[in-house]
């Protein structure tokens, strides 16, 4: 949404902010302190434009910067930067937040003028994939709502084109997705359109039923990797908690609900899940749905990951394209994944929030 200027037409366009974010508790604020409304729109606009520091917002008078550092700290917005490292179309940003966690953003600019943030929702990851970096450090806690935003909106980029809940952790594991999701589509907050989020998951499957019905338009992505339970279960061992066939179970009803495509992710990893036997049953799952076009599968070449299974081993770039070749062959809408950044860790799996502190660097 484009800010509207004058603060008196701001009165009654901003919603109040969802409870349980630092917005709703300046909001709070402000009016237990008789400020009149138009004040709290005014630093909504000026974090829109950049404003990181509550003494930043020229618009309040002294008084109330003053009233607001004193009442939140200095900074509106959780997170220092603490590390930079960019390549090929991708920068990878380490933050820290005020408890000391620490996550990775990436941001990418995969075309000319459009840009994604790949946001973290969890400091680290607690279910433990066999593949994946952030499983291999284990979780340190959810991320706040206010921590998740602050990635999108952090004044080291514009505003993106998109959001992926595709960095570190499993976001449908944590609740406060939720109210991110609520503040990052409301118009006059993110404002951004639900169709260009996409929320990716190992099928955490009371949560994803909730996304279905809370946030509809929501872009789907269900991580698969292997069509076998058995197998499944040691690559992603949420599986014994909440199946594949439960989670896709609740895909049927929403593509026939909203009548919009989901994504399956497929993890190619060399001699683990990339055999004809694999290809087929994986092809069966999709076919037998019963509106199978509004599955697409995206395969995904693995990236060697820090403190992954170090069996697992990449397939060559041959055979992701022969796989997603024949997969097309037997009634499957099916691409590869394009991805950048794996030299500098950036890519799908590799996030760890520790090496980038060789290359710290200022804001
Ligand atoms: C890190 S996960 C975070 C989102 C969510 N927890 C999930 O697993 O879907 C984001 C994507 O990275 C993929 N991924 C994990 N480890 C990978 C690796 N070593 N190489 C390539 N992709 C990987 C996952 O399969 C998923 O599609
Ligand atoms: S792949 Fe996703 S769910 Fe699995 S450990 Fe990594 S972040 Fe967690």
């Amino acid at each position: 949404m484009r800010p509207v200027r004058h603060p008196a037409a701001l009165v009654n366009v901003l919603p109040t902010p969802p409870p349980g974010t630092v917005l709703a508790d300046v909001y709070a604020h402000l009016a237990s302190a008789g400020a009149p409304p138009y004040r709290y729109h005014q630093l909504v606009l000026a974090l829109q434009r950049g404003a990181q520091r509550f003494d930043d917002v020229s618009e309040l008078p002294r008084s109330l910067r003053d009233a607001l550092t004193a009442r939140f700290g200095p900074t509106v917005l959780p997170l220092e930067l603490v590390a930079v490292r960019s390549a090929e179309q991708v920068e990878k940003v380490l933050f820290e937040t005020r408890s000391g966690a620490r996550l990775e953003t990436v941001r990418s600019r995969y075309r000319a003028g459009w840009s994604s943030v790949c946001v973290s929702t969890q400091a680290g990851c607690g279910l433990g994939c066999s593949f994946c970096a952030t499983g291999a450090i284990g979780l340190a806690r959810n991320l706040t709502a206010d921590e998740i935003c602050a990635q999108v909106v952090h004044r080291r980029w514009a505003a993106p084109d998109s959001v992926a809940f595709m960095g570190m952790g499993e976001a449908l594991a944590n609740p406060h997705v939720f109210t991110a999701l609520e503040l990052l589509t409301t118009p006059g907050y993110g404002g951004l359109s639900p169709r260009r989020i996409t929320v990716s998951t190992v099928g955490f499957a009371p949560s994803l039923e909730r996304l279905t019905r809370e946030h509809p338009q929501v872009t789907i992505t269900l991580s698969v990797h292997s069509p076998f339970p058995a197998q499944r279960a040691e690559l992603v061992p949420l599986e014994r908690r909440f199946s594949l066939a439960e989670n896709l179970a609740i895909l049927d009803r929403h593509v026939v609900a909203v009548r919009r495509k989901v994504y399956l992710a497929y993890l190619l990893i060399a001699g683990v899940n990339d055999s004809e036997d694999h290809l087929r049953a994986l092809a069966q799952l999709v076919t037998s749905r019963a509106r199978p076009e509004l599955f697409h599968v995206s395969v995904i070449r693995y990236n060697d990951a820090s403190g992954a299974d170090p069996s697992h081993r990449a397939p060559s770039a041959q055979r992701v394209d022969d796989f997603v070749a024949q997969l097309r062959a037997l009634g499957v809408r099916a691409t590869r994944r394009q991805q950048f950044g794996a030299s500098i860790d950036a890519a799908c799996g590799q996030l760890h929030a520790r090496s980038l502190l060789r290359n710290r660097r200022p804001s």
